[in-house]
């Protein structure tokens, strides 16, 4: 199942909110279709972002230029800032819409569309290319034949254009006859785990049982759980990283209960501008998303809510972190600045 369908004119985007009940496509033929989608999380996960958000830039260059209007690259770049500032905490939005931006030449307004759509289908091959590598290191580091782990929120192919960055390591696990079975966080307040990691691996007809996040704890206390994968929506240099809300709980459960705890993240994750976790920027959402599922009220009407969507694991609770380029274990700093040089020259 696909979080985008390209077209020549225009592209389909997956509304992940409908998920697993209805699996409805609809059209995006500009920025800002794509900014109320990224929004809206009808299209989520730090990758599958990343590309929406530029297919969105070369859907708007394209209608710019159709329309002949003037003043081309002055409303490209007020919708580029759009796309770029919807979600703050994934750095791989503004940094594929910077990257893009960087690597544009002034020219006629087709060219423009041509480079830009040649620049997302590119960094649409260049994620599913990552993913397969994760996949692949990350499944040698399972640590036994009939593994159980755990995962959080959803970081399979509907948040990334491939097998996934954790989801894809453990589809890997299990078909090498490493992994016996998925512990599936539900992922609360939105669900990723029991709505899409759910959905993802009954399709793949991997065994997975279904979790509240309450219920990690126990588990990995009865010693139910051999290992945790997660994915992430940015990694500072010295290897704190942001994810889902609950991670960082998870993460310290693991290390009292002496469970390996893997990031699994592409180069294009690590944020070279930023040092240590307490300078990732956390997305704060809505109130109702906590208050309410499926517009069904659980909690009293205006009720006071904290709704953060991601919170900040410490390096020192990550065992290692899981790139396209190599593991990298613990100390981070100088090898991840490592991988971002090898990324730049690639
Ligand atoms: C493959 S990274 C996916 C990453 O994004 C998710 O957040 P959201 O569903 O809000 O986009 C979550 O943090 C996952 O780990």
């Amino acid at each position: 199942m696909e979080p985008l369908r390209v077209f020549s004119d225009h592209v389909e985007i997956l509304d992940q909110r409908q998920l697993p009940q209805a699996v409805r496509y609809f059209n995006a033929h500009r920025a800002s279709d794509v900014v109320e989608a990224i929004r809206t999380l009808a299209v989520r996960g730090a990758p599958a972002i990343g590309i929406a958000g530029l297919y969105g830039l070369w859907l708007e260059a394209r209608y710019l230029a159709e329309a002949g209007e003037s003043g081309f690259m002055d409303k490209l770049l007020v919708a580029a800032q759009q796309l770029r500032h919807v979600r703050p905490t994934a750095v791989n939005l503004s940094w594929a819409i910077d990257r893009a931006l960087g690597r544009l030449t002034p020219g006629p307004a087709d060219e423009v569309v041509t480079r830009l759509r040649d620049m997302a289908d590119t960094l649409r091959q260049e994620e599913e290319e990552r993913n397969a590598r994760m996949a692949q290191l990350g499944a040698q580091l399972l640590p036994n034949r009939d593994s159980r782990v755990l995962t959080h929120c959803n970081t399979g192919s509907l948040a990334t254009v491939g097998v996934g960055t954790a989801l894809g390591v453990i589809r890997e696990g299990y078909r090498q006859g490493r992994v016996a079975m998925v512990w599936v966080d539900e992922t609360r307040p939105l669900l990723q785990g029991s709505r899409l990691t759910a959905w993802e691996l009954l399709q793949d007809q991997i065994p997975a049982t279904l979790i509240t996040d309450s219920m990690a704890a126990g588990l990995m206390q009865q010693g139910q759980v051999d290992a945790v994968f997660v994915g992430a929506d940015r990694i500072a240099l010295n290897g704190d990283t942001a994810n889902k809300v609950g991670t960082y709980g998870l993460a310290v459960l693991a290390q009292y209960h002496r469970i390996p705890f893997y990031v699994v993240a592409p180069v294009s994750t690590i944020d070279e501008h930023i040092a240590s976790g307490q300078d990732i920027p956390i997305e704060e959402r809505q109130a109702d998303e906590v208050r309410l599922i499926r517009g069904v009220p659980i909690a009293p009407e205006g009720m006071a809510v904290k709704n953060p969507a991601f919170d900040v694991t410490p390096y020192a609770l990550i065992s290692a972190i899981i790139t396209d380029r190599g593991v990298v274990y613990p100390p981070f700093d100088q090898k991840l600045r490592q991988l971002l040089e090898e990324d730049r020259h690639a």
